[in-house]
C-alpha cells in the first residue's frame, strides 16, 4: 500500500458499503493482497512489564499527568478509566449504533453521505486512498442527528437522538479535560496557551464529529481490512471500541499492537493537530481496525477539534534552540483539505 496515493475517481458504487448480510465469500473488491494488506501481524511486544499496552490510565489519580505525557510521547494513544462517563450510557450508545446498522440497506441508503460530506451513512471517508474497499460501514454525525434519524425511523427516532446527543456532550467535556491534561503535562496552562482555541463571545465553536463504525462478521478476515491504517486529523479522538478486539496501533520497533478492550474504558488517540500544537512532542498515532469471523463489532469515535477557522500552530513555549519550530501555522479547515489530498503525508507537507 502506498500511503501517498492520490484518491482515485469515485463512482457511485464506491460510495456505498456492501450489503454485508448477503455476502458469504469475500469479493475481490474487498480482498487485500499481500501488497495492499500490511503483512506484519500484531506484535508479541504488546506486553511490557506484564502490563497491556498502550497504558490504561486512571485519570482520577494525582500522578495521571505524567502517565498521560509518557503515553502521548511513546504511543500517541492510551486508555482512560475513572472518567465519569456512566457505563449505562456506553451500553445505550452501542445499542443505538447497532440498531442503526441493522436497518435494511435501502433504509440506510436514504441518508447516504455525499462524496465530500462528513455526515450520513457510507464507506469510511479514507476509502478513496486505498485500492481495495474496507469491510466496514459508518455513520457520521455533527451536532444534532435529527434530520437523518427522522428519515431512518420516521416514527421512532427520539431515543437515538437523545442518546447520541448525550454521548457527544459527555465526550466533549472529557476531551476538554484530556486536552487540558495533555497541555498541563507539557508545562502549559490552558488560559495562557490555548487562546486560539477558546470559545469566542460566549459561544462554543469547537468542531466535533461523532463517527459510528460497524464491522460486520467477515467470511475471510485474514484477507480483509476493517479500517485501513490512518492517523486522525483531530486534536484528540475518544474511541469506545465496545468489548470486541479490533483496534491496533502502530509503534516503531514493535509493529502493530492490539489495543485490548477494557470494560468501561475509552481509547484516547493523539491526533494530527495535537502533534502540531505540541511541536512534535506528542505523536499522532497510526492505527487500523481488523475484522473477525464471529462477532459484529461496533465502535464510536469522537473527533475533537478547534473552531474551523482557528489557526493552529506549535505552542511557543515548546520552541527553543534545542526544539526548533517544526510546523507552519494552519487552520483546521485548511488542514482537512491538505489531508484530503496528501492523506498520511499531510503532516509532512506542513513541516518547515
Ligand atoms: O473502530 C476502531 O477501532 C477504529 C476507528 C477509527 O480509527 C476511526 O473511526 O477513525
Ligand atoms: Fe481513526
Amino acid at each position: 500500500m502506498n500511503p501517498n496515493m492520490k484518491p482515485k475517481t469515485q463512482t457511485f458504487n464506491h460510495l456505498l458499503p456492501l450489503d454485508f448480510d448477503n455476502v458469504t465469500t469475500l469479493p475481490n473488491s474487498h480482498a487485500w493482497s499481500t501488497t495492499t494488506l500490511p503483512s506484519d501481524n500484531p506484535s508479541d511486544h504488546a506486553i511490557d512489564d506484564g502490563e497491556p499496552l498502550p497504558p490504561v490510565i486512571d485519570i482520577g489519580e494525582p500522578g495521571a499527568y505524567n502517565l498521560v505525557r509518557h503515553a502521548c510521547e511513546k504511543w500517541g494513544a492510551f486508555q482512560v478509566i475513572n472518567h465519569g462517563v456512566p457505563l449505562s450510557l456506553f451500553h445505550e450508545t452501542e445499542f443505538q449504533a447497532r440498531r442503526l446498522f441493522s436497518l435494511p440497506t435501502e433504509r440506510k441508503m436514504l441518508v447516504a453521505r455525499p462524496p465530500s460530506g462528513t455526515t450520513g451513512y457510507g464507506l469510511a471517508r479514507i476509502s478513496p486512498f486505498f485500492p481495495k474497499l474496507m469491510w466496514s460501514e459508518g455513520f457520521g454525525i455533527m451536532g444534532s442527528p435529527v434530520e437523518h434519524a427522522r428519515q431512518l425511523w420516521p416514527q421512532d427516532h427520539a431515543k437515538f437522538c437523545e442518546v447520541m446527543e448525550q454521548w457527544q456532550a459527555e465526550m466533549k467535556t472529557l476531551c476538554e479535560k484530556i486536552v487540558g491534561m495533555m497541555l498541563s503535562s507539557l508545562g502549559l496552562t490552558h488560559e495562557e496557551d490555548m487562546k486560539w482555541f477558546e470559545p469566542k463571545s460566549g459561544c462554543d465553536r469547537t468542531q466535533c464529529v461523532l463517527q459510528l463504525n460497524s464491522y460486520p462478521v467477515c467470511p475471510d478476515p485474514d484477507r480483509a481490512m476493517g479500517l485501513a491504517p490512518h492517523t486522525d486529523s483531530s486534536l484528540v479522538t475518544l474511541l469506545n471500541q465496545s468489548n470486541i478486539n479490533g483496534l491496533q496501533v502502530h509503534k516503531d520497533g514493535a509493529g502493530w499492537v492490539a489495543v485490548e478492550p477494557v470494560k468501561g474504558a475509552l481509547v484516547v488517540n493523539v491526533g494530527d493537530l495535537m502533534q502540531i500544537v505540541s511541536n512534535g512532542k506528542f505523536k499522532s498515532v497510526l492505527h487500523r481496525a481488523v475484522v473477525n469471523k464471529s462477532c459484529h463489532r461496533v465502535s464510536t469515535a469522537f473527533f475533537y477539534g478547534p473552531p474551523w477557522d482557528a489557526e493552529v500552530s506549535p505552542l511557543r513555549k515548546l520552541v527553543d534552540s534545542d526544539h526548533p519550530l517544526l510546523y507552519r501555522p494552519v487552520k483546521w479547515k485548511e488542514y482537512l483539505q491538505i489531508k484530503k489530498n496528501d492523506f498520511n503525508s499531510a503532516l509532512e507537507s506542513i513541516r518547515l
